[in-house]
């Protein structure tokens, strides 16, 4: 479960979060929504620690464990308290092998010392598994996206969170995408949230929503309302 209260982040003076509240309990999906520029990746810094928040709590509780300030602890730590970030644009080792990817994935979360992939990798990417001992570079970019995806879970996460996971992907792998991110919030009970500025891999996916604009937490609800058209208007460009 994660809890963040009244969060706010500055770039320098200029303040880009405002009192921005989100909690995510577990087995929980939900998608923070927002036209370019609002904050969305700005949130999934913070609570990342790659950016400090400049105001505001974050409280973090594993599944089976205590709950702590997130806060008190550093960015290489959150992996291991079982926090995972797929950010947009990231990149593989494409010298490496499929493998060899998942292993380093796997060494920065909470199974360090025991190098065991999870069969959640094989079961939910049975391609890319049978390429394993190929170079992650000479892979289709579709098996590409999938490495990413496959990745981030290597480190067996209870909460995962995902930036534009379909920006730039025809269609079809798009909603094949959403439905591994479906598959993992129902059946694996994986605690999802996802970023996006355009709402179709969120109303496949979560079943609850944010929505940033400019930096606040203009509307928040189950996603069946943003059929409501009552958030439309924020996310039109212009
Ligand atoms: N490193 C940075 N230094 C200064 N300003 C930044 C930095 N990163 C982002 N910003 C600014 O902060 C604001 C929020 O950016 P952010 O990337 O969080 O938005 P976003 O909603 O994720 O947008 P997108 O959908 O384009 O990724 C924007 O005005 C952006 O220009």
């Amino acid at each position: 479960m994660l809890r963040l209260r009244s969060i706010s982040q500055f770039y320098g003076d200029r303040q880009v979060l405002w009192n921005v509240d989100l909690e995510l309990p577990h087995g929980s999906a939900t998608g923070i929504i927002g036209q370019p520029g609002m904050g969305k990746t700005t949130l999934a810094n913070c609570i990342m620690g790659h950016l400090p928040i400049g105001g505001g709590s974050m409280v973090w509780q594993q599944r089976g464990a205590r709950a702590e300030d997130l806060q008190a602890q550093p960015a290489e730590a959150r992996a291991r308290l079982g926090i995972s970030y797929l950010p947009q644009g990231c990149q593989l080792f494409s010298q490496l092998s499929v493998e060899e990817n998942l292993l380093i994935a796997l060494l920065a979360g909470q199974q360090a010392g025991h190098p065991v992939l999870p069969t959640l990798v094989s079961h939910l990417f049975p391609a890319l598994w049978q390429r394993r001992h190929l170079r992650s570079g000479a892979l289709p970019l579709a098996l590409q996206q999938q490495l990413m995806l496959a990745r981030a879970l290597a480190p067996q996460p209870d909460l995962l969170i995902v930036d534009e996971p379909t920006a730039g992907m025809p269609s079809a792998q798009a909603e094949e995408t959403g439905e591994r991110l479906h598959q993992l919030n129902h059946e694996y009970g994986l605690t999802l949230l996802l970023i996006a500025r355009h709402t179709a891999v969120i109303r496949r996916t979560a079943n609850a929503f944010l929505l940033l604009h400019h930096g606040r937490n203009v509307a928040q609800g189950h996603v069946a309302e943003l059929d409501s058209g009552a958030v439309d208007e924020w996310l039109a460009p212009g």
